[in-house]
């Protein structure tokens, strides 16, 4: 269990963290979403003791990090995957981390195994791909076999088959009972991991909710209806006291009445139908909307340079306002 307890941060003027306060619990994968700059990183960052609050505190498993005899047994994290050592191999840059913490020597090859690196153990972690330097960040996250995990932006760099891996690995280690908390600016990918979500905006707790609450709560869901019988099925939804809104293309939008009430309705007044399906906004969606008010940074869609796919305000993706084009962002 990881406790933040009115946990601020300033830099000069900047407030960074703004009394956050906020549990995440174990034995479920949390994740940890906020437009860029919204203070991510500088709370993981304290979290770990990298950096000093202003005021408030970080608990882990109900002690700060300076009070934990062993930190890596309590506690692993990727931050930074390039912080290893380039000119060791990666199994001596574990093996160096082990012996400093005072972890038995036989966890190195199980860790390498674990994250699929055994074949490369001898190689300099320099000549590691982005994607290869993250299994090693991940690697040295789980020496210690700690209850608690933390990741930021674990899927950076990772291929399709590497993405499908973290998130299992994360789902496994949540299902032990471990406390797994993640940053991504992949929403889909969230969306397929965590359960619990804890969103924050400008330094402050925007939504500490479960995944289902968070996009219910912040999207809309309607059903969309199409029937070569539309003039009927607007009149026989009108007598059932269900609004039906048209979308074009002889599409029907309808809040308030599931997709089982509708269909029902169609077939007992023998209306076909050519389509009749749920919409459930996405993950993404629901972000956009919560977090539209504290974006640091906003595209413009009369921007110059952008290509069209790029014009809508993509979240994770950061213009670079001196050539209008746009930044690396991280997930990417
Ligand atoms: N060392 C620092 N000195 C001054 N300002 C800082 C420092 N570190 C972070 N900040 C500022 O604090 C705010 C929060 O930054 P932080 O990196 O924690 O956000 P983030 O949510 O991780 O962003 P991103 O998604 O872009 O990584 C930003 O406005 C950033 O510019």
């Amino acid at each position: 269990m990881i406790e933040l307890d009115g946990l601020t941060k300033r830099f000069g003027n900047k407030v960074a963290v703004d009394h956050l306060s906020c549990q995440v619990r174990p034995g479920m994968v949390t994740g940890f979403l906020g437009p860029n700059g919204a203070g991510k990183s500088t709370t993981m960052r304290m979290m770990l003791d990298l950096d000093n609050p202003t005021s408030g505190s970080v608990r882990i498993d109900g002690k700060h990090y300076r009070e934990l005899s062993e930190p890596l047994k309590h506690i692993g994290a990727l931050l930074d995957a390039k912080s290893m050592h380039g000119g060791r191999s990666a199994y001596n840059n574990l093996l160096c981390l082990a012996q400093s913490n005072r972890i038995p020597k036989s966890r190195v090859p199980e860790v390498l195994d674990t994250v699929g690196l055994s074949a490369v153990a001898k190689k300099k972690s320099k000549s590691f791909s982005l994607g290869m330097g993250q299994r090693l960040g991940i690697a040295a996250a789980l020496l210690g076999d700690p209850e608690i995990l933390m990741f930021d932006e674990p899927v950076n760099g990772l291929d399709p088959e590497g993405i499908h891996w973290i998130r299992n690995l994360m789902k496994t280690l949540a299902a032990e009972g471990r406390t797994i908390f993640v940053s991504s600016h992949l929403m889909s990918e969230m969306a397929l991991t965590a359960e619990h979500l804890i969103v924050i905006g400008q330094g402050r707790l925007l939504a500490d909710t479960s995944m289902a609450d968070f996009i219910h709560q912040n999207s809309r869901s309607y059903v969309r209806m199409r029937s070569p019988q539309q003039e009927r099925l607007r009149d026989v939804l009108h007598e059932a006291g269900i609004i039906a809104v048209e979308s074009g293309s002889g599409v029907l939008e309808i809040d308030g009445a599931t997709s089982e009430q509708l269909g029902e309705l169609a077939a007992q007044h023998h209306i076909v139908l050519h389509e009749l399906s749920s919409q459930r906004a996405s993950l993404e969606e629901a972000f956009m909307q919560m977090t539209a008010d504290s974006v640091e940074y906003h595209a413009h869609a009369d921007h110059a340079g952008p290509p069209p796919a790029l014009a809508a305000p993509q979240w994770g993706g950061q213009w670079d306002l001196q050539s209008g084009t746009p930044g690396p962002g991280k997930g990417a």
